[in-house]
């Protein structure tokens, strides 16, 4: 693989448009170029987050230390339903994107309700999006009947479709609360347009045993009977995956979206990664939502892939960091469908990059950078971020959504949700 492909050192890359025209050692020469100085810098692919649910920061801290059923059928969800509103979505949007753009996220991957919004705040803020509707077997803030809400998907399908920036999918929330019919309606829609289906899939012990005695297989063999995987699949969590399981992914290049905080949080279990990726999977990294999280940091996500196989298998050399970058980046680009866009850096690409302080107290002396990274950076060290070709931030001020406004609003929202449930 080029050397290029994940980090820059000591060398000029030349953006023209939207895209990488040029990568080169050394500086390149070109009279009527704007020049960023990238002194003790290192300049690598945005973070690809393949697994979010961005309005959740409404309820990050909502409901700790709980497991995953009791936690959404309990809490979530029945929030869900009072505070899910268009005007709720569109201010908690936009807190997530100044929190995943701080820490260095260029692509994301979201399943919620109103995406619709979602996809709107993504082209102002200027971070690519992508994004699907949600089909789930009951009724939702944003639809009541299914057919409600496969006309929902589509029509953002049809809306966003071919765009640049903000790129269509369609979201089924899991083979346990959804039926054969919406899953293979979901599917239908995805195969007419040849863009992802966003899942989760066997997430928790409880969800295998369930599915297995409903359907006599695990979730990932049910959803392989039904016709549910292929290379156009992002399967969130997959923490409970058989051996045959993991052959069945890897065959189908079916693509695990990894969280393990939220998994850790939820004490769902740890993925074993390291087995899927020496099977052949394409393991991404998503930071699931902030009520299950809390955060949407990838560079702390990506710290975790790489920390917990080392643990769990008594071997340090399970997950490197190279290879959790490239998990973070190339591989979520890959798993999304945009990997000939974005996820490296390479000439005729899209330019999403970030530029991160490297000559910073918590990261020199700097042996190696995919080291520096993955083992001691943190998202303050992340100073400016490009997408599609223009800054998003710069010097850490995020360029296209008003912070303090947003914070304000976070807060008026909480106060009233607070006000309505006394
Ligand atoms: C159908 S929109 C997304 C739906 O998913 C819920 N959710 C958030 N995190 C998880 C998770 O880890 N497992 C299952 N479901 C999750 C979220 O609250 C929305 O209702
Ligand atoms: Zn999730």
């Amino acid at each position: 693989m080029n050397e290029n492909m994940e980090v820059i050192k000591n060398g000029s890359i030349l953006i023209e448009k939207n895209c990488i025209k040029e990568i080169r050692d050394g500086r390149i020469e070109m009279p009527d170029a704007e020049y960023f100085d990238a002194e003790g810098m290192i300049v690598m692919p945005g973070f690809v987050n393949t697994h979010t649910h961005v309005p959740m920061t409404m309820l990050r801290g909502y409901a700790d230390d709980l497991p995953l059923h009791t936690w959404l059928n309990d809490h979530i969800f029945p929030a869900e339903a009072r505070m899910v509103t268009p005007e709720n979505v569109t201010v908690a949007t936009r807190l997530a994107f100044i929190e995943m753009i701080k820490s260095g996220t260029t692509c994301f991957n979201d399943m919620y309700f109103f995406e619709d919004i979602i996809a709107a705040e993504a082209k102002k803020a200027g971070i690519r999006a992508v994004i699907g509707e949600s089909l789930i077997d009951f009724p939702t803030p944003s639809f009541h009947t299914l057919d409600e809400g496969i006309a929902r998907c589509e029509s953002l399908v049809q809306q966003w479709y071919g765009n640049d920036l903000i790129h269509p999918t369609v979201c089924a929330h899991s083979p346990y609360t959804c039926s054969k019919q919406t899953l293979r309606k979901a599917k239908d829609i995805t195969e007419k347009y040849n863009i992802p289906l966003h899942i989760h899939v066997a997430e928790t012990r409880k969800e295998v045993e369930d599915v297995t005695a409903q359907t006599g297989a695990s979730p990932a063999e049910y959803l392989y009977s039904i016709g549910l995987l292929d290379r156009n699949v992002i399967a969130a969590h997959s923490v409970w995956l058989n051996p045959k399981d993991i052959e069945l992914y890897a065959r189908t290049h079916t693509s695990v979206a990894h969280c393990p905080k939220s998994n850790l949080k939820l004490a769902s279990g740890i993925a074993d990664t390291d087995a899927y990726l020496k099977a052949g999977v394409n393991v991404s990294i998503g930071t699931d939502g902030t009520a299950s999280n809390n955060t949407l940091d990838m560079v702390e996500e990506t710290r975790f892939a790489a920390l917990l196989p080392k643990g769990t298998r008594y071997n340090p050399e399970a997950v490197s960091a190279r290879t959790a970058l490239r998990m973070a980046t190339i591989n979520g680009a890959r798993a999304l469908g945009v990997g000939h866009l974005t996820g490296s850096l390479e000439t005729g690409k899209r330019a999403d990059l970030i530029v991160i302080h490297a000559d910073a107290s918590n990261m020199i002396p700097v042996y190696d950078e995919y080291s520096a990274i993955v083992y001691a950076a943190n998202s303050k060290n992340i100073r400016s971020s490009m997408v599609n070709g223009k800054w998003i931030m710069q010097n850490r001020e995020v360029l296209n959504i008003d912070k303090e406004a947003t914070m304000h609003a976070m807060q008026h929202l909480v106060n009233e949700s607070r006000k309505c449930n006394q």
